[in-house]
């Protein structure tokens, strides 16, 4: 099962979205319809709203009168606060529920306005957010909507801002123009990413092998790397000492390929173990037949896991490695020294350069990474004198 979530603000176009998906094959969880069903009159949600609110928010068929809520819950945050604080859990059941009644090979489309505001970016395969400037929102929640436009602005001042959003957001939708114009990037995104990620998590197939292609630095590495790093964390759990974004694409200024490296550091190569079956069904299958397995008879004097993302559009390389060996300190102190030290970036990013035009006839990875380690392991010895001389400690 993939699971995807979509958030946006209030008028951003979730729902034009949600619905195309849905068209697609989607199975869509609708966070504001759940919400309705858990205070419907009889259940004990709408009970604890009015203990909490009092029978004002009744209307006169004794069902939740809305707007008189609404009018509460976005003119103080203190009344909100107590809002949430009873549909949020009821809301939260309910969606696990439904989640966990999902078809194997569904992709879980989970609408849900509140995604950053409530810290959950970390529970999804992908987090898409759908955006338009306010000004355009107001403009259609007063018009397409009726609603007051004082309205629209209260509860676009209770959300979270567009940068909070983007940093959590894997896919972006600008939605701030026609519609047929993002209806055309949700067909290309279901096609093109989320079908063959499905398909990858549940066969535990990694996304086909990179080529050896060598990209100029991206700034948004970091970002990047910091998302997928929250759900790794977050899906690992205690037997993460740390986690860290390690090689080339770690080194502001080197050029690399496009494949985001990150270390998973573990106690005992048994913790690893224990995290095979959790990260691969996170999205990052474990390899089969890597230095892992060989570990297990003794062969491979430092052995780590290697878990290759699942997302055909975001490569990424997991390196799971234990504190029982040195090759975890390694990665950082090369990604460290790397970074201090410009000169050496710079004759490092020469030799990837020569080498990657070297091969690119031939087309393999292999022989590339062969040479390539070679300045490597001269630069390790270069490495650990800097430590010596700096302090440095990972
Ligand atoms: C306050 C209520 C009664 C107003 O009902 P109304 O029919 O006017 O709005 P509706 O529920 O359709 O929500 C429309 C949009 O308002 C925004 N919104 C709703 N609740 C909240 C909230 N607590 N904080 C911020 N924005 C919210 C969302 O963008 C949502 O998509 C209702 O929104 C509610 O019960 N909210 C609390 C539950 C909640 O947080 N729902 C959002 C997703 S779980
Ligand atoms: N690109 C667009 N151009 C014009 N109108 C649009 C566009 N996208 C969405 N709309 C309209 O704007 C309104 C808000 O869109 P939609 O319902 O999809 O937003 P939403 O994010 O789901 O809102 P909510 O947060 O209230 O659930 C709707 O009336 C929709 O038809």
């Amino acid at each position: 099962m993939l699971r995807v979530g979509l958030t946006g603000g209030i008028g951003a176009g979730k729902s034009t979205v949600a619905n195309r998906l849905a068209e697609h094959g989607a199975l869509l969880v609708d966070s504001d319809r759940i919400a309705r069903e858990v205070v419907e009159p009889g259940t004990e949600g709408l009970a604890r709203l009015v203990g909490e609110f009092g029978p004002g928010i009744l209307a006169a068929d004794g069902s939740l009168d809305r707007p008189v809520l609404a009018a509460k819950a976005f003119a103080d945050d203190e009344s909100r606060r107590r809002l949430n604080a009873i549909v949020h859990p009821l809301v939260g059941a309910r969606t696990g529920e439904l989640m966990a009644a999902a078809k194997p090979d569904a992709i879980v489309v989970h609408d849900i306005p509140l995604l950053v505001e409530n810290g959950l970016a970390t529970a999804y395969h992908l987090v898409v957010v759908v955006d338009a400037p306010v000004e355009v929102r107001v403009r259609r929640l007063v018009s397409a909507r009726g609603m007051a436009e004082e309205d629209a602005r209260a509860r676009i001042r209770a959300q979270a801002s567009a940068e909070q959003r983007r940093a959590v957001a894997d896919v972006w939708l600008d939605n701030g123009g026609a519609e047929d114009a993002v209806l055309a990037e949700v067909d290309a995104l279901w096609a093109d990413r989320l079908v063959p990620f499905e398909a990858n998590v549940r066969l535990r197939r990694p996304r086909p092998p990179m080529s050896p292609k060598i990209a100029a630095y991206d700034l948004t590495w970091p970002a990047q790397a910091e998302r997928v790093l929250a759900r790794v964390r977050a899906v690992a759990g205690e037997p993460a000492r740390r986690a860290d974004h390690i090689g080339s694409t770690a080194i502001p200024g080197l050029p690399a390929k496009d494949v985001l490296d990150l270390q998973l550091t573990v106690s005992t190569l048994d913790d690893a173990n224990t995290l095979r079956e959790l990260l691969s069904d996170a999205g990052f299958p474990r390899l089969e037949g890597d230095w892992c397995d060989d570990a297990q008879d003794g062969g491979e004097p430092w052995p780590k896991c290697l878990h290759v993302g699942a997302d055909p559009k975001r490569p990424v390389n997991l390196h799971v490695r234990s504190v029982e060996t040195p090759a975890w300190r390694l990665a950082l102190l090369f990604r460290d020294f790397l970074r201090a030290n410009p000169d050496e970036r710079d004759d490092y990013r020469d030799v990837k350069l020569r080498l990657a035009e070297a091969h690119a006839a031939d087309g393999t990875v292999e022989a590339y990474a062969d040479e390539k380690q070679e300045w490597v392991n001269a630069a390790f010895g270069r490495a650990e004198k800097w430590a010596a001389a700096t302090g440095w400690t990972p």
